[in-house]
């Protein structure tokens, strides 16, 4: 059963309550880019957010450059913006918190 996707209010009020996070032009992912200190606090970062998202069962696009990992949240079996995004945002930003 897919997850139903996210009206374009919702994604509002949601883009409003997460920071850092911005709607890709096609409406279909968010974005953000994390800067950290160092190579290593970006992997200690990466590392946490991998055994989340396992947990999850919902993964990230993301890249990864020295100190910056750039994020692009989707789900691929909605074809768009779903629950499961918001929630891993969510959890990526707390980790982040907690390495800033
Ligand atoms: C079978 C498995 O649950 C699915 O393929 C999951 C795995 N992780 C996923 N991650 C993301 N980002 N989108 C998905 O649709 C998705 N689907």
């Amino acid at each position: 059963m897919r997850d139903p996707l996210l009206e374009p209010a919702a994604i509002e009020a949601a883009l409003a309550e997460i920071e850092g996070w911005e709607l890709a032009p096609d409406g279909r992912s968010i974005l953000r880019n994390f800067k950290f200190a160092d190579f290593r606090a970006a992997f200690a970062f990466m590392t946490e957010c991998a055994l989340s998202a396992e947990k999850l069962d919902h993964h990230p696009e993301w890249s990864n450059v020295y100190s910056r990992v750039s994020v692009t949240l989707t789900t691929h079996d909605s074809g768009g913006l779903t629950e499961r995004d918001l929630r891993l945002a969510r959890l990526m930003d707390k980790a982040a918190r907690a390495r800033n």
